[in-house]
């Protein structure tokens, strides 16, 4: 890949895509002193949610921004819907909707003329914009303020326009930094049932997010960056997984647990007057609960409820060793 220009002006048209999602490799990007991508990797399938997970300061809106074609990397290899970002810029932005974490709009103009814009700057037909723009109004529940100026929109408002300008071209690719950033529960949940249904539709979703346990609810895949580099959580660490076991009986469970001398600890939560209430256990794996609940039923322990304790990215989060810069 060029680091330095980008040759949409001259008359080499770019090559067909060849390869749907995203391609990242070995990419490198400073700022001064500091590497922000340092050999960073990533595939990002077709028809998948994946989710770029990593502390503040890991590279991950850096990575976004390369990809989205607004930075242009020191070196590596980028491919995003088969398009080299920085070589064929134009035929790379055709492809990739963007949706930033901050989302700035022209607060003068309305929601519609805000969209209207963007699909305009996307060159499509006013008639098509015209009936793309009020269907996009509708699926991220902004129809009621469609003719209103952006000024009035609260936060989350605005980061659901940012979401419908980043569809108006109906990209194949969707690059999101902290999309649920700013958003209520329920626009939340709006939110994860939308991108899976893109997913589904065959389009690449990228999302950065903080929130892991929604990550780990919408995303197939997930990516892991860490000072820049992309790293693999220990397996080893990621194995045995915290759960929250709760019974009718308190006092049974953890007389149980400690006549098998297996290591729990409070859950915090208060006991009921009842006498229910529960603990934290580590246990290896889906087979390991499965054990611990089928003992636990056999010793006649009145368990209510076996879930883990946090998420699988949470934990994989957790066992990164890098620390946030
Ligand atoms: N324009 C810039 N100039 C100087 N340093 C920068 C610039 N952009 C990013 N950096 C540095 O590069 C590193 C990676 O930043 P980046 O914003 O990509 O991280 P991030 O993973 O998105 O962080 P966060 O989760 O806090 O948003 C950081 O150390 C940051 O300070």
């Amino acid at each position: 890949m060029s680091s330095t220009v980008d040759d949409d002006t001259t008359t080499t048209p770019p090559p067909a895509a060849t390869t749907a999602g995203v391609v990242v490799r070995d990419l490198h990007r400073a700022f001064g002193a500091v590497k922000a991508l340092d050999g960073a990797q990533l595939t990002a399938r077709a028809g998948a949610v994946t989710a770029l997970v990593g502390p503040n300061g890991s590279g991950k809106t850096t990575l976004l921004l390369v990809l989205a074609g607004l930075l242009v990397p020191d070196r590596g290899e980028v491919s995003v819907g088969g398009h080299d970002p920085v070589a064929h810029g134009a035929a790379a932005r055709a492809v990739t909707g963007w949706m930033p974490d901050t989302f700035g709009t022209w607060d003068s103009l309305t929601a519609r003329e805000v969209l209207l814009t963007f699909a305009a700057a996307y060159r499509l037909s006013p008639a098509t914009a015209a009936d793309r723009v009020t269907e996009l109004l509708a699926t991220v529940h902004l129809a009621e303020y469609a003719d209103r100026p952006a000024s009035v929109l609260s936060r989350g408002q605005k980061q659901r326009l940012g979401l419908a300008r980043a569809l108006v071209h109906d990209p194949a690719v969707l690059l999101l930094d902290e999309p649920a950033s700013g958003l209520d529960p329920r626009s939340r949940v709006d939110l994860r049932i939308l991108l899976r249904r893109l997913a589904d539709e065959g389009k690449t979703v990228l999302v950065s997010s903080h929130v892991l346990s929604e990550l780990d609810e919408m995303a197939d895949d997930a990516v892991f960056l860490s000072r820049g580099r992309t790293v693999v959580p220990d397996a080893a660490a990621g194995a045995a997984r915290s759960w929250h076991v709760r019974a009718l009986s308190l006092e049974s469970l953890t007389d149980w647990l400690t006549s098998t001398g297996s290591a729990w600890q409070p859950d915090g939560a208060p006991t009921s007057p009842s006498g229910a209430g529960g603990v934290l256990i580590d246990v290896a794996g889906d087979d390991g609960a499965a054990q611990l609940l089928r003992d636990a039923v056999t010793a006649g322990v009145p368990i209510a409820s076996l879930v883990p304790a946090s998420g699988a990215l949470e934990q994989a989060y957790l066992t990164l060793e890098e620390e946030r810069r």
